[in-house]
């Protein structure tokens, strides 16, 4: 019985081992061994999750590989170079594809819409039109309709921080919940406009309930019961939403989203099913990085100094011996355009944990850098943590925390390194990188500069869970989901947020200069023309 067990199990592995050395072309990128050919993946990406493409780049050093799953091949992008050559070959190795899939994942779409993304996809693959995702959204690249949606964001965000000091106790409970629900109402309020559904607390859990089922809603929309309850109520949400015209209310971003999808022909449940989707992208990413942030600064003493102090020597006091008659003012933009410290720790906490996969379909056969073959309908795989956590591109401290890294040497005030412009993905890269880094970077660097002015962010009893300890608890992402860009924390830190005595009676002013230039964010934020590129620029972190 044994005996026929073994050979059935050696016919098993020696039968996968043929089928896959016969279906690799010896011009594809080098196909990773692994113990059980097309199991072994899925095993390990199930048991490693987001450390697994590290530890395969650690296994074979290779720049590219790969990596053969039943029924998918996917090309692991190690080569900050190749991430380059990717990036170029906007169409033939598309992420719109992708996201359109995805989109169908989780948004349950009509086939009339699945029709419409099919049709405007192979519109801008055939044409010279721009792509959908770049018609949509425009708005949220510096210019006046950003500064708009700042306005209202940043307002809202200071009416919410302000209830601290007006209720007198501050806050005292887990930061994470505290900042998914300050940033969630914030962010939607610049997007949504008056009429904005995450007003509403059943909303906002309704939203962060899909978020948490996202990933099962990929893998088995029938098993995601929660997110699938949480979707159908936040659709019919958005339904009533557009249905009143509140969108007329909102930022050019969501009436501009809206006039191009009806003028496609989506139908308006459709839009309004997308509409849950979008808060994917609007909110799961900068709430936590509002915690890292939060975290790393309050819970170290020299990172609080040098951040407070860049802050402090912006903020103008108006001449007054009496306390209640002064006024602070601020201009948020000197926030992104001269605190380097402050910006280089929020850089640093996006290298430390972004953990997301820049993918893309490769919608025709193509030999990438003139060399390596690439087959369709594999997909592209650039994993963020990759190049994040590559000693070669950041040096031999690469594991560590360092909050000076993306900041210009104190003394010289020279850069301290020329960091390789690819090897910096938290926002993504090419045509496609993040277009809302502008909205979200200035969000969280007002957060934490009022943070920073006028509260005291304390460990409260608790802070580390199961014990009354109130020294700061080591925050960790062991558990991010597979789905997750930037992942929260495993447990939320409780803390004690209040105001600073010597912010009593003090009348704050927070000017926003319009037109203020957006920051380096990602590679195309600099100055070099990347050839092939729809638009956007290449430079220095
Ligand atoms: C710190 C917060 C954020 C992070 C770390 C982040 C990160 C990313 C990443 C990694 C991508 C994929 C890019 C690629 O693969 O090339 C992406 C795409 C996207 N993000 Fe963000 N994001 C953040 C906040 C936002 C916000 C606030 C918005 C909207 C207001 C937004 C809107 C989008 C959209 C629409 C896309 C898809 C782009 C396309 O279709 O070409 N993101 N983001």
């Amino acid at each position: 019985m044994l005996a026929t067990v073994v050979a059935v199990l050696a016919a098993i592995y020696f039968g996968l081992r043929q089928l896959l050395w016969a279906t690799q072309d010896a011009r594809e990128p080098p196909a990773i061994e692994t113990a059980l050919p097309f199991i072994s993946p899925i095993l390990g990406v199930l048991r490693w999750g987001k450390d697994y493409t590290v530890q395969l780049r650690d296994r074979t050093r290779a720049p590219i590989t790969t990596l053969r799953l039943p029924g998918f091949r996917l090309y692991l992008i190690n080569s900050p170079q190749l991430v380059a050559a990717v990036q170029r070959q906007t169409k033939l190795l598309t992420f719109q594809a992708m996201q359109d899939s995805f989109a169908r994942l989780i948004c349950e779409l009509s086939p009339t819409a699945i029709a419409a993304q099919d049709r405007t996809t192979t519109t801008w693959m055939n044409g010279t039109t721009q792509s959908p995702s770049h018609i949509i959204y425009k708005a949220l690249l510096p210019g006046k309709h950003l500064d708009d949606m700042n306005r209202v964001m940043v307002e809202m965000l200071l009416q919410r921080v302000d209830s601290l000091v007006g209720s007198g106790e501050g806050y005292t409970g887990g930061l994470f919940e505290w900042l998914k629900r300050e940033i969630t109402v914030a962010t939607t309020e610049g997007i949504y406009g008056p009429g904005n559904p995450y007003r509403d607390a059943k909303v906002r859990d309704a939203y962060w309930t899909y978020d948490s089922g996202v990933q099962f809603l990929c893998l088995s929309p029938q098993l995601a019961v929660a997110a699938q309850t949480a979707r159908r109520f936040l659709a019919a949400t958005w339904c009533t939403y557009y249905s009143t015209s509140q969108h007329l209310r909102g930022s050019a971003l969501i009436q501009q989203r809206h006039a191009w999808l009806t003028s496609e022909g989506f139908p308006a449940a459709d839009i309004a099913a997308l509409e849950v989707g979008n808060g994917i992208a609007i909110l799961s990413n900068t709430v936590p990085t509002a915690f890292w942030l939060v975290y790393h600064i309050f819970s170290n003493p020299a990172i609080y100094a040098a951040c407070h102090a860049e802050v402090a020597a912006h903020v103008v006091t108006s001449p007054s011996s009496d306390p209640s008659a002064r006024t602070r003012t601020l201009d948020i933009s000197a926030l992104k355009s001269a605190c380097p410290l402050l910006l280089s720790t929020l850089k640093e906490v996006l290298r430390t944990y972004a953990v997301g996969v820049g993918l893309r379909y490769v919608s025709t056969d193509h030999l990438l850098g003139g060399i390596h073959l690439l087959k369709q309908g594999a997909t592209v795989v650039m994993p963020t943590a990759v190049q994040h956590s590559d000693p070669s591109l950041w040096g031999a401290d690469v594991a560590a925390f360092d909050y000076t890294r993306f900041a210009p040497d104190a003394e010289t005030q020279k850069q301290r390194a020329r960091i390789n412009p690819m090897a910096f993905r938290a926002f993504g890269g090419g045509s496609t990188a993040c277009p809302g880094r502008h909205f979200a970077t200035t969000e969280v660097l007002v957060l934490v500069a009022v943070l920073l002015m006028r509260f005291e962010v304390r460990p409260a009893a608790g802070a580390h869970k199961g014990s009354q300890s109130t020294a700061w608890p080591v925050a960790t992402i062991k558990k991010a989901r597979m789905t997750s860009v930037m992942p929260g924390p495993d447990a939320d830190v409780r803390v004690a947020i209040a105001q600073k005595a010597e912010d009593r009676g003090v009348k704050w002013v927070w000017e926003l200069s319009a037109g203020a230039k957006g920051v380096v964010l990602a590679a195309e934020d600099g100055d070099v023309e990347i050839e092939g590129r729809e638009g956007g620029r290449e430079g220095v972190i």
